[in-house]
């Protein structure tokens, strides 16, 4: 049975504790790999190692040669992709189709934007006068910010990961890598591309394992990182929030959410349809940015409800070598007891169950696999846990609204905030709503458009902090001010 083991200081190494756990397909249930589970040893040795490559080589070389190591990287993983696509469709089930159209192209993204991006940000500088009349020069410079502790999640485990190694390393940084415990494969394979493309021993390391009592939590407490970036569920983010409070660590966190899709009667019903579709439904609807509230304006109501159920039920179920399948299974069966939870719940709350709300037939060799029916309910009470809770499946609530204020007062009756879609062809409308709506993210008749120069985050619980393009820096480098009489 294939290991995966940690990366540490350029190499693969296994755990001293000899502790394993099973790395599991979630088409059918099968294990695929062992992983070894780190401890405190080899979290420290990561650290450790990630310090030393700061004093080293690569916190010695020049911009431009880092630069180009990680186009290199970025290279790497394009030479490889069909490894990459392999590696993360078994640890995730997900369609080959969209993890060759997004996760692993922007694998390859996450170190060319952030390489390019680093070479042309201004310093800040200002003149002051002086009471001798000679005046002052202050200028400042940005540095990195040191070991940087990344924790990621398992719904795009290469593109949420690099998302955060991307910039951290373009920063001159180091890390400390703990890739989800359900979605080992990509970061670690990752290592091998690193090497490859000559990136110093120690600047990128992995450590496997869980989150509390394991490696999620020995890294987080760990006092010789310097700073956590860290993308998963809200409660989990409280637990990293306090880590890192001992010592004045810094943190960035981007979190869970409930978003709302609202559609107005003045949409282009094909776009909102097509664009809600995707934001329910991709990935299994495992995407923070996902809509699992759809506000419909009551004239289209019936409407809109019809064309979502008709295009939910043409989507094909299947596994990631089914070129016809844009629909996988969930991460993993402990997910899918969570997901089938509220189906249940809907119906207990009264809810009209529009499509799906079940588990789907599926051949004999995939039975043992993670496969819920894409779902869409109608007629809950906006208090049923189904509509305030993150559920993180494939399904939707659609609810109807009378006006705009009404629209926007239920987009942010919840504790989240991270991203809202608007469908309507109402300029005016467009900026109005997008104003008003408490999002850190708002598309505008799209959904999941990104550009990697733009703020990236969440208001009130869904995070702290936003990353992307310059953004990126204020959390991967320190300013320093220097100020020279002259
Ligand atoms: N805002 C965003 O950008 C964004 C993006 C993707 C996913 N998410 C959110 O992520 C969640 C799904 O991902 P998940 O289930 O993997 O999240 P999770 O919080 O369970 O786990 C995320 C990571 O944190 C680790 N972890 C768990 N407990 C820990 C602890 N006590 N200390 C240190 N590390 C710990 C896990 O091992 C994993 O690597 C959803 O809530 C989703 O909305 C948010
Ligand atoms: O599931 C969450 C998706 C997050 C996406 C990004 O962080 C991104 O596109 O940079």
């Amino acid at each position: 049975m294939k290991e995966i083991k940690h990366y540490i200081n350029g190499e693969y190494v296994g755990s001293a504790s000899g502790k394993l756990f099973d790395n599991v397909n979630p088409v059918n249930g099968k294990v695929i790999a062992k992983v070894h589970e780190a401890g405190r040893e080899e979290v420290d040795a990561a650290v450790k190692a990630g310090r030393a490559a700061l004093r080293g080589p690569w916190g010695k070389m020049t911009l431009e040669e880092r630069t180009r190591i990680l186009h290199k990287v970025a290279d790497g993983i394009n030479d490889r992709f069909d490894e990459f696509l392999e590696a993360e469709c078994q640890d995730t089930g997900k369609p080959k189709s969209m993890a060759s159209h997004i996760d692993i192209p922007r694998g390859a993204a996450n170190f060319k934007v952030f390489a390019d991006m680093i070479k042309n940000v201004p310093t800040e500088s200002f003149e002051m006068p002086t009471p001798d009349g000679t005046g002052a020069l202050n200028y400042a410079v940005r540095r990195p910010k040191g070991v940087i502790g990344v924790i990621s999640p398992w719904n795009l485990p290469l593109l949420l990961m690099t998302w955060k190694v991307g910039p951290a390393l373009a920063c001159g940084n180091t890390v400390v890598v703990k890739p989800s415990e359900e979605t080992p494969s990509t970061t670690a394979l990752l290592g091998e591309v690193m090497k490859d493309a000559g990136v110093p021993d120690g600047v990128y390391n992995v450590v496997h394992g869980f989150g509390g009592d394991s490696a999620g939590a020995f890294l987080t407490e760990h006092q010789d990182v310097d700073g956590f970036t860290f993308t998963g569920e809200t409660t989990t983010g409280e637990i990293i929030m306090k880590s890192a409070a001992k010592g004045i660590r810094d943190i960035s966190l981007e979190l869970g959410g409930k978003n709302a899709g609202l559609v107005f009667a003045d949409c282009d019903m094909d776009k909102a349809i097509e664009g809600t579709m995707r934001s329910a439904f991709v990935n299994c609807g495992q995407v923070c940015l996902g809509t699992e509230r759809v506000y419909v304006e009551r004239s289209i109501f019936d409407e809109f409800v019809s064309r979502l159920k008709e295009e939910a039920e043409k989507l094909r179920i299947g596994p990631p070598d089914d070129d016809k399948a844009n629909f996988g299974p969930l991460v993993s069966l402990k997910h899918r007891e969570k997901v089938l939870s509220y189906y249940q719940k809907a119906v207990e709350d009264g809810a009209t169950v529009v499509t799906g709300g079940g588990v789907p037939d599926m051949p004999e060799e995939y039975a043992g696999g993670a496969w819920v029916q894409p779902t869409i309910w109608t007629g809950l009470s906006e208090d049923s846990a189904v509509v305030t809770d993150e559920i993180f499946g494939p399904c939707c609530h659609i609810c109807p609204f009378d006006t705009e204020e009404e629209a926007i007062e239920l987009a942010n009756r919840l504790p989240y905030g991270l991203a809202s879609a608007i469908w309507t062809e109402n300029v005016s409308r467009a900026h109005r709503v997008a104003g008003q709506v408490e999002a850190g993210i708002i598309w505008v008749n799209s959904w999941f458009l990104r550009d990697l120069r733009t703020p990236f985050g969440g208001s009130k619980q869904s995070g702290i902090g936003r990353e992307g393009g310059v953004h990126s820096l204020e959390f991967y480098t320190e300013m320093k001010n220097v100020c020279i009489k002259l």
